[in-house]
């Protein structure tokens, strides 16, 4: 079987799929390689020959990572580079090699899904967003801080936001004016994403009119899926620009 793996900055996504690259069997999220490799311990399971991997984290972190799933199961690991072109995509930064690769593949797998324009907002660590055109040109893109960096930089840079992860939840169930310091970051956070979105939003009408396909990615995509009802919420969009720029030989 396939293993893929998309190592975020601050979850690794897994998925095994059958030897045919196509039929997913089983996947998760852990926060550590060694989560990872608890979930994957099943070894007679899943039996894996082959790892495909994108990862944003330090080329050590990598190393180390590829290392251990060698060392555990074997495997030949195949692993996301970046690239001027792709797929018909061109990348659009002065410098290609720095675009974070798990940007590079999930608009990879935007514009391939979409066959035309489209706008992909990843909500993870960080929020993303990249336009890319119908002729496949990447116009670029923005980065902002995620729901887990804007709402610890509050709680970690002031005395009196103070909250524990459940009172967190529950100030989801609304978005009036919070009546609670929990509230009222929670709350506010929300409306900076969903205001982040609609500009985006904004910024692809003016460059396409109405032609164009939005994709909500990352762990936080649900968030906001609200105020974009005809987007596509694709999870495993990442994983559909790895299987492009990492076919099996
Ligand atoms: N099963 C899950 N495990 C962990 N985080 C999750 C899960 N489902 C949704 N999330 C949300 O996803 C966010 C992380 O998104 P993710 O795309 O994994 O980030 P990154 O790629 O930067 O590691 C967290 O803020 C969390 O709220
Ligand atoms: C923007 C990111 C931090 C997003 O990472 P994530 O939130 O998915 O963990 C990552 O794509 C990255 O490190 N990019 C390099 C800088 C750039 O894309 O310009
Ligand atoms: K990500």
């Amino acid at each position: 079987m396939i293993l893929e793996l998309d190592c975020g900055n601050s979850f690794i996504k897994w998925r095994v799929l059958r030897s045919d690259g196509v039929t997913p069997v089983e996947g998760g999220v852990v926060s550590s390689d060694d989560d990872l490799l608890a979930s994957l311990s099943d070894a007679e399971k899943f039996q894996l020959e082959k790892c495909r991997l994108v990862s944003v984290r330090t080329p050590d972190e990598t190393d180390s990572l590829v290392a251990s799933l060698v060392g555990a199961f074997g495997v030949s690991v195949a692993r996301a580079v970046p690239a001027r072109d792709m797929a018909g995509v061109k990348n659009g930064y002065e410098e290609y090699e720095r675009l974070g690769l798990d940007r590079w593949l999930a608009l990879l797998g935007g514009f391939h899904l979409a066959s035309g324009a489209c706008l992909v907002l990843d909500f993870g660590t960080a929020v993303t967003a990249d336009f890319v055109a119908a002729d496949g040109e990447h116009l670029g893109g923005f980065i902002c801080p995620g729901m887990p960096l804007m709402r610890n930089q509050l709680r970690t840079h002031t005395r009196r936001i103070r909250y524990d992860d459940t009172a967190a939840e529950r100030a989801h169930e609304s978005l009036a004016p919070g009546r609670a310091t929990v509230e009222a970051v929670e709350r506010g956070c929300m409306l900076m994403l969903r205001g982040f979105v609609l500009t985006q939003l904004e910024l692809a009408k003016q460059y396409w009119g109405k032609d164009f396909e939005v994709f909500l990615t990352g762990g936080d995509a649900g968030l906001v899926s609200g105020v974009v009802p005809d987007a596509k919420v694709a999870p495993d969009l990442v994983f559909v620009g790895l299987a492009m720029a990492c076919p099996l030989s």
